[in-house]
């Protein structure tokens, strides 16, 4: 790891310290020894700091930065796994972390009616009005990832033995989703393009009603699938599902919080995003939006009682069981908001920089794109087998080699030993970086004697 992230950390570390010190004492007080400790940490602070400054070089500097196990990532390399990159935390949500790692932190100001959402500080509240304006619904919950806005639907409206429509690309969790319901999925299959399309929506449903009698009671679609990130046509879906009464739940896991989404104009009827994967949010995080007419059913409260002690519940939604999100998980996934929701205006040039390194890749002779092409979305699937993999077969390192020959340029992410058909992603990477990737690329190409051809690589 770079010297400058160790002494960083280090210094945040050091921080930490002398916060617990603070938590510790009694108001008012201060004990010498005390005081002793923390001007330590302090100078510790501080030098760390200066060493940051003067690029901490020395030999010894070095030695005990060496010593410290920290997981070297993406601070010192170019990372292009496939699905971190979205989701990788800014400086904002770092800090809230650190602050907010008490897990009933949030719940300071918790007044009545005692729900997560209706605290106003810090700022919960409004935030859950901003998250369901961000992707134009009415009404938002914070859910601990995208499958627990899949169960809160399908929990509300699924009952035994319903079927619920699922693209044939979809994620397993929203399979579980429907089981842990009680339901049945039954799968829109792919076209030839490996697209989900409306037509092949509504014969999916009309088989579904032939076959069962009734109407599936679900329709739910990923915008972007995991397999490709090919995008799928969500606008025409929605328009058949309502042709037939049944709602439909926009899988946005892949696009809230990198891209525009506007749910009312897609015509979903709930909105699920994934704050870990695409908001730049700690694990667990995501979101559950829907419009006036579901929310009292979605997160109706409970009419639950205690009745030997005569208790009450109040306003606790019972999908939510109560509070979802709390501490570091919700404040860290507010403090990134402002960066996600201006973020996802760069789409196109994110979009210009996925076909950049794509039209590298295919310059090299041999080497495929399995996504559909030109790219619509940073995460992309590519076969090598015809170009890196020929070279795997006859170098010693076998299915490594090219795990080995991007580290040594300081590019990671992809599974080391599986690169004959894999993914990787773009997003967040500056120009840059990008074309630092495409010139690595090409240059081990070359190497080993595979053809490069330099005139397709595409104009930025
Ligand atoms: C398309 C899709 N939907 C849903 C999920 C689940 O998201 P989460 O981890 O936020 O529950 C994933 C996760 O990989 C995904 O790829």
């Amino acid at each position: 790891m770079d010297i400058r992230t160790q002494k960083t950390f280090e210094a945040l570390f050091a921080l930490e310290d002398i916060r617990e010190i603070l938590r510790q004492r009694l108001p008012n007080t201060k004990s010498p020894e005390e005081e002793n400790t923390i001007k330590e940490s302090v100078n510790k602070v501080r030098k760390f700091l200066d060493d940051i400054e003067n690029d901490a070089g020395t030999p010894e500097v070095r030695k005990i930065a060496d010593n410290i196990d920290i997981r070297s990532r993406e601070e010192t390399n170019i990372n292009i796994q496939p699905i971190q990159a979205a989701g990788r935390l800014t400086p904002e949500a770092r800090k809230a972390l650190i602050a907010y790692g008490d897990g009933y932190s949030t719940c300071d100001a918790c007044r009545k009616p005692f729900r997560l959402d209706k605290i106003s500080s810090p700022p919960i509240a409004p935030f859950h009005e901003q998250l369901a304006s961000f992707v134009n619904m009415d009404v938002a919950r914070v859910v601990p990832g995208a499958r627990r806005g899949f169960q809160a639907v399908t929990s509300s409206l699924v009952n035994k033995g319903d079927s619920v429509i699922v693209s044939a690309l979809a994620h397993y969790t929203e399979f579980l989703a429907v089981e842990g319901a009680g339901g049945i999925v039954r799968e829109v299959p792919l076209n030839e393009h490996n697209i989900v399309t409306a037509d092949a929506t509504a014969e999916k449903i009309e088989a579904v009603k032939q076959e069962t009698g009734k109407l599936p009671v679900l329709v739910m679609i990923d915008h972007f699938d995991y397999q490709y990130a090919n995008e799928h046509d969500v606008k025409g879906i929605a328009k058949v599902a309502h042709q037939y009464d049944i709602p439909f739940l926009y899988n946005g896991a892949y696009t809230v919080g990198v891209r525009p989404v506007d749910g009312k104009d897609i015509g979903a009827d709930f909105v699920v995003g994934s704050g870990h994967k695409s908001m730049a949010s700690p694990a667990p995080s995501g979101v559950l939006a829907t419009t006036e007419e579901w929310a009292p059913r979605i997160f109706r409260t409970t009419q639950m009682t205690g009745d030997l002690t005569k208790r009450k519940f109040g306003v606790k939604e019972v999908e939510m069981l109560g509070c979802t999100l709390m501490g570091s998980t919700l404040l860290g996934m507010m403090a990134s908001f402002p960066t996600v929701k201006e973020r996802v205006k760069n789409w196109e040039d994110e979009l210009k920089k996925s076909n950049y390194l794509i039209d590298g890749l295919l310059a090299i002779e041999g080497s495929k794109v399995v996504s559909e092409y030109p790219r619509k979305h940073t995460l992309s699937k590519v076969d090598t087998i015809n170009s890196f993999d020929l070279v795997a077969q006859k170098n010693k390192r076998r299915g490594f080699f090219l795990s080995d020959e991007l580290s040594k340029k300081g590019i990671v992410g992809e599974f080391a030993g599986a690169t004959r058909v894999w993914k990787l992603n773009t997003y967040g990477l500056s120009w840059e970086k990008v074309r630092y990737v495409v010139d690595t690329f090409q240059e081990i190409a070359e190497k080993y004697d595979l053809q490069v051809n330099k005139e397709k690589n595409s104009n930025d």
